[in-house]
């Protein structure tokens, strides 16, 4: 199956075959696109656990899905507890992203509300309830580019003819970590589809290079201008006057600004800081955590120091691999996400307008009106 692009949403169903929910195995781009069926809440579970999805808005859609699928997994008057339990068990999968625990409150509120309901009528409500989410994270993420899009044609403005915008993005939060569009990627998509010059640097955002498998994937089915970095040069490229704007993803803002982001974020803040580059940060309002006051308060996901110990990858045989690069007995640790603080972000942009990283500008991130 090979993919053009954004073709489509990176999570759907059958409308004649709804107890299957289909998305992307991401662990296999860029070299095979690989449908991955989830047929029940466990699969889901796994399914973000292992990174077969990853990216919070879609985490937080497939867990959706998951706690509809649950509904088809017990007879009669156990319902409401087991679908409760599978909510619980999804909590568990992964601690970042709130974009998780954001819909499957969304799912619980529905589940309470419809206590004894049997459990076909109460998994059509969860089903549409999912459906709505998945497209209220759809249009966010095309308005997320919108509103960015104003910031590339600003810095475009000031370029001589021909030369492109210079944008650095870390990880991916393009349309593989959405439902389309992504939220770093959106107004570099929209941007280059308005044929306004934009070249990005993609850092390969190591330990599991989403920034190589995913970001590099996307810009080259899209068609838009772009080099795969090592998550180190950043610093002298932006030094060298070669960055002209810094966009990233989000996985958990703090009602002060602060945000979680994937491991590294925080050094392309202080280097963009360092050198005068505008730093944003592209989320909807369903990563906003309005329950902590700063990021100090984020939980923070460790991975399997297997992923710092080895380079997994395709070998010229042409299966995927894995090769240690330390010695065996070496530990690793794998933080998976860091802290920006709000001091050092220019703007959030959010469906709802850019607004500043601060306690009043994250209370209008919620808000549709223009400030
Ligand atoms: C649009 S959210 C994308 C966000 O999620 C990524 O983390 P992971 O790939 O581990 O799920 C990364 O932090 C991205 O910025």
């Amino acid at each position: 199956m090979k993919l053009n692009g954004r073709s489509g949403r990176t999570i759907w169903f059958d409308d004649n075959k709804k107890h299957t929910i289909y998305t992307y195995d991401q662990r296999k781009f860029p070299h095979k696109t690989e449908v991955y069926e989830i047929k029940d809440s466990e699969t889901a579970a796994k399914a973000i656990e292992k990174m077969v999805v990853r990216g919070a808005p879609l985490i937080g859609i497939t867990a959706a899905f998951g706690v509809y699928l649950a509904c088809f997994e017990t007879q009669g008057d156990q319902t409401f507890t087991y679908v409760q339990e599978r909510i619980n068990r999804l909590r568990q999968t992964r601690p970042t992203a709130v974009n998780l625990f954001w819909a499957l409150n969304e799912q619980e509120k529905v589940l309470l509300e419809n206590k004894d309901l049997g459990h076909y009528e109460l998994a059509d409500l969860l089903f549409d309830n999912a459906v709505r989410m998945m497209k209220e994270d759809e249009a966010a993420c095309k308005a997320i580019g919108e509103y960015g899009l104003s910031i590339i044609e600003e810095l475009a403005a000031t370029k001589e003819d021909g030369e492109p915008v210079h944008i650095l993005t870390h990880c991916n939060a393009g349309w593989l970590a959405c439902i389309d569009w992504g939220t770093a990627t959106s107004p570099i998509y929209q941007a280059h589809e308005k044929g306004i010059n934009v070249h990005v640097w993609v850092d390969e955002t190591r330990p599991r290079n989403q920034g190589a498998n995913l970001t590099a994937f996307e810009l080259q089915q899209q068609g838009v201008p772009h080099h795969l970095i090592t998550d180190n040069a950043g610093g002298l490229l932006m030094r060298n006057g070669m960055v002209d704007l810094v966009i990233v993803g989000a996985d958990r803002v703090s009602r002060n600004g602060d945000v979680a982001n994937k491991i590294g974020t925080y050094l392309k803040a202080l280097a963009a800081n360092d050198n005068h580059i505008p730093f944003y940060v592209a989320l909807p309002s369903s990563t906003i955590d309005t329950a902590i006051a700063s990021g100090d308060e984020i939980k923070i996901e460790n991975r399997s120091d297997k992923e710092v110990k080895y380079v997994y990858g395709k070998n010229k045989a042409g299966a995927m691999d894995k090769v240690l690069i330390c010695p065996e007995e070496t530990p690793g640790y794998n933080p998976g996400f860091d802290i920006t603080p709000a001091h050092l972000i220019s703007g959030l942009i959010t469906e709802n307008g850019i607004k500043t990283a601060s306690e009043e500008g994250v209370s209008q991130c919620f808000m549709s009106v223009e400030l």
